[in-house]
């Protein structure tokens, strides 16, 4: 049963050690969710308290379905972990790796980006998000919103480039990916196991985060880590996405209000 996060930080202490790390997501979890996907921003206490912990856990990382260059103008911090586009992208000693699998699918990506936006320029309300390894079509300016999903996913089936491809659906989106790749529950288990990781939090907000949610409690059932995962709660969020989590918070500066207690080392001060 999903708790929320501020009645339960006795369970949470053993957390403010270093060898802690803490992964989020972006959009709705460390930024609000704004109508137009380029105008996300963290505010600057979101930053700070993101650099501070950076400098006081093993890791403090970002595993967006964002582009990692997006990812990086948005956050804007060296020392962390960048995951770029559900985890095809990382950030390696400053430089890009990408998943070697996805090569072939770029060029569909950008047919399938390309003439989607040419079928889809009379309907009003799609933004389309083209991110390289893969593109998203935001439908959250679009009414009535299952109308507008419907119109994209009958316009893929049409296309001969449509059946190479995944389709994810996200917070009023859906993505066109690669059908290589992991979620983000797969990603996160490649990284604890990469890093020897033992402590983890992972908080997110949307569909996508429920894979991240359900691989730290399957990893911590088989005491392999000690894994919590926070669900950032909204109206927008789905009862699923939550109830997936271990706790929730109610919004983005809970969020920051988590990541400040986090840091403070003084846990005399925890309740
Ligand atoms: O895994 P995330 O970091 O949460 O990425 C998921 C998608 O986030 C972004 O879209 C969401 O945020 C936008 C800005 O607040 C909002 O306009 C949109 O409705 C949300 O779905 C991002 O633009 C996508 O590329 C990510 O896949």
């Amino acid at each position: 049963m999903v708790k929320y996060l501020f009645n339960s930080l006795n369970d949470l202490k053993t957390f403010k050690e270093d060898q802690s790390v803490v992964i989020t997501d972006i959009d709705g979890t460390i930024s609000e969710i704004t109508s137009e996907p380029s105008h996300a921003k963290i505010t600057a206490d979101m930053r700070n308290i993101l650099f501070v912990l950076s400098s006081q856990f093993k890791f403090v990382g970002v595993l967006t379905g964002r582009d990692i260059n997006d990812a990086l103008n948005i956050i804007k911090l060296k020392k962390i972990v960048y995951m770029g586009n559900h985890g095809l992208q990382r950030l390696k000693n400053g430089k890009i790796i990408t998943d070697s699998r996805v090569n072939v699918y770029v060029p569909i990506i950008k047919e399938i980006y390309e003439e989607l936006t040419t079928k889809l320029k009379d309907s009003s309300g799609f933004n389309l998000e083209y991110k390289t390894l893969s593109l998203t079509v935001h439908y959250n300016e679009c009414y009535p919103k299952c109308c507008a999903k419907k119109e994209v996913l009958n316009t893929i089936s049409t296309m001969s480039l449509g059946k190479l491809v995944k389709i994810v659906e996200g917070r009023d989106l859906l993505e066109i990916r690669p059908p290589v790749g992991d979620d983000k529950g797969s990603v996160l288990q490649k990284f604890i196991t990469e890093n020897n990781i033992k402590k983890i939090i992972y908080i997110g907000d949307d569909i996508n985060d429920v894979c991240a949610f359900k691989k730290l409690k399957e990893l911590s059932k088989e005491q392999k880590i000690l894994g919590v995962s926070v669900a950032v709660n909204s109206k927008e969020v789905p009862k699923h996405v939550k109830e997936s989590a271990n706790f929730y918070v109610e919004n983005v500066q809970e969020t920051f209000e988590f990541l400040k207690w986090l840091s403070d080392k003084d846990v005399n001060k925890c309740n």
